[in-house]
């Protein structure tokens, strides 16, 4: 088991302060201050447009904050490009681009990062080791995978997920940030795609779990962020709340309510 962060004491990963996003007259983050811990689990949920996708697309250098800070590690940073958040070591995982279907295992945990090997200025591709840290990489992480010359598009959508997740850890990323990566998967899929998120997490790694479904995202979540409409309306930890209390979050309904608590 992981052991329980300490938030009062620890430097969070990220920190992002009193963020502000205007799409033209679209207000889609109002004074957001959002918080990473070093190897926590992070549930970001709400409802459409209330804003989870704005906010992570600030995290990964597509688009700018209009007024606000973020912080990695302490640091103030400007997460000016997708490169920029690359080098940060954050890794996201689209749920419909996590992968190439027609590439194989392999070729798709190395895309873009490419072993090369040969001496002075004539690189050649380093298939071999390619192929044996994918298989290494893979069953570490419980992936059934054949082969790493397995093309993807012969995997599961839970598999698939686990590719990108395999990617994700092999890379040694800092931060990863999971795009509705249950949406579209049978339930032995969603089971396999929860277990790798935890694997993740206990190899040290933070993680921001983007999701409408509830359930899911409570049982591997430590904490959850909830947002409507632009407004952070929720920050619980995992045990301070219940899936019916944040459905009613993201839905609107207020934060609890103490005095309506106080009556009988
Ligand atoms: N590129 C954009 N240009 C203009 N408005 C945008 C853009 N992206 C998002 N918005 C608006 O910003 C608000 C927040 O949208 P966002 O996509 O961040 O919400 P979301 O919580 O990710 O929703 P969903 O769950 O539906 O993906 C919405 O009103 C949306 O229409």
């Amino acid at each position: 088991m992981a052991p329980t962060i300490d938030r009062e004491q620890t430097e969070p990963l990220l920190r992002m302060e009193n963020i502000n996003k205007w799409y033209g007259s679209v207000h889609a983050l109002k004074n957001v201050d959002f918080s990473v811990y070093p190897g926590e689990i992070v549930g970001l949920v709400g409802d459409n447009g209330a804003g989870k996708s704005t906010l992570v697309e600030i995290i990964t250098g597509v688009h700018s904050q209009t007024s606000g800070d973020v912080f990695w590690k302490g640091e103030r940073v400007d997460i000016s490009s997708v490169n920029e958040a690359r080098k940060l070591n954050i890794e996201t995982v689209f749920q419909d681009q996590a992968v190439v279907e027609d590439r194989s295992v392999a070729q798709n945990l190395f895309l873009g990062r490419e072993l090369t090997t040969g001496v002075g200025p004539i690189k050649v591709l380093d298939k071999e080791t390619m192929r044996t840290e994918a298989e290494k990489i893979t069953r570490e992480l419980g992936l059934d995978i054949s082969s790493p010359d397995q093309e993807v598009r012969f995997c599961s959508g839970g598999e698939k997920q686990g590719v990108a997740i395999a990617r994700a850890m092999y890379f040694d990323a800092d931060l990863v940030i999971l795009d509705e990566p249950t949406t579209a998967l049978a339930i032995s899929g969603v089971r396999k795609v929860l277990d790798f998120v935890e694997q993740l997490k206990e190899s040290g790694t933070s993680v921001i779990f983007i999701t409408h479904n509830l359930p899911h995202a409570y049982r591997i979540c430590d904490r959850f962020v909830v947002f409507s409409r632009g407004d952070k309306v929720g920050d619980l930890l995992k045990e301070e709340t219940n899936t019916d209390e944040l459905e009613e979050m993201q839905a609107g309904v207020p934060e609890r309510d103490t005095e309506t608590t106080a009556t009988p």
